[in-house]
């Protein structure tokens, strides 16, 4: 069993970092990639698990402490899979509310029944920078693409992500609901196992 207090979380995008850190609870402390530095490295992995080992490797260099990076995104079954680990960039860097109009697009007249849909999500820890043997924990959550935003909740995707489970986007679930059904809630499950917490 390994025990942190505490980890720098290797990612810029504060939604993660709330969720994580609300999963993860008191007993380790998440500290942001963003206070040892503001450079992002470059996501060059063709793999979720490539790219999350890459960003954990590269916080633990920088701030010296284990580190636990989070690389998720959303494939769209209609589009093979698409935009999968290139998510975050799928409207060329510009923001989620460019991504959601761009994805919006790709599937106007595509019926309900093709609009499936999963979350993923690959948490990588390193315990530092040369780790040999990160712990890798994915989590995945299926559901649909609704053909209008939904909900104010939530970040990136939620608003056009609609669960099954619950009957609502994923942007209209509280917070606390979210990161109990969610890709990152099933991925943190495994982690909290493999690390004992649980
Ligand atoms: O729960 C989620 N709810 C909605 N959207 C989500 C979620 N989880 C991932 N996503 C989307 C956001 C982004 O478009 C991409 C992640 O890209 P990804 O590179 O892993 O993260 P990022 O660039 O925002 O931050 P960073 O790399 O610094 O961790 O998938
Ligand atoms: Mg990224």
């Amino acid at each position: 069993m390994i025990n942190f207090t505490q980890l720098v979380l290797a990612s810029h995008n504060a939604g993660k970092l709330k969720e994580l850190q609300a999963m993860l609870g008191e007993s380790v402390q998440l500290r942001s990639i963003g206070e040892f530095s503001s450079v992002e490295p470059e996501e060059t992995g063709l793999s979720f698990v490539e790219n999350a080992i890459l960003k954990a490797r590269n916080a633990a260099r920088i701030s010296g402490l284990p580190a636990l990076a989070d690389d998720s995104g959303l494939a769209v079954d209609f589009l093979g899979g698409a935009p999968g680990i290139y998510s975050a960039r799928y409207a060329d860097g510009k923001g989620d509310a460019a991504n959601n109009a761009k994805l919006l697009d790709a599937l106007k007249d595509v019926p309900q029944a093709e609009r499936g849909a999963q979350f993923v999500c690959v948490l990588a820890l390193v315990r530092h920078a040369d780790d040999p043997l990160p712990i890798l924990c994915e989590g995945l959550w299926h559901g649909r693409i609704l053909t209008q935003a939904s909900g104010e909740h939530g970040f990136g995707y939620d608003p056009l992500f609609w669960v099954p489970e619950r009957d609502c986007s994923s942007a209209e679930l509280s917070p606390s609901d979210k990161n109990l059904i969610s890709h990152r809630a099933r991925a943190m499950d495994l982690l909290r196992q493999r690390l004992g917490l649980k």
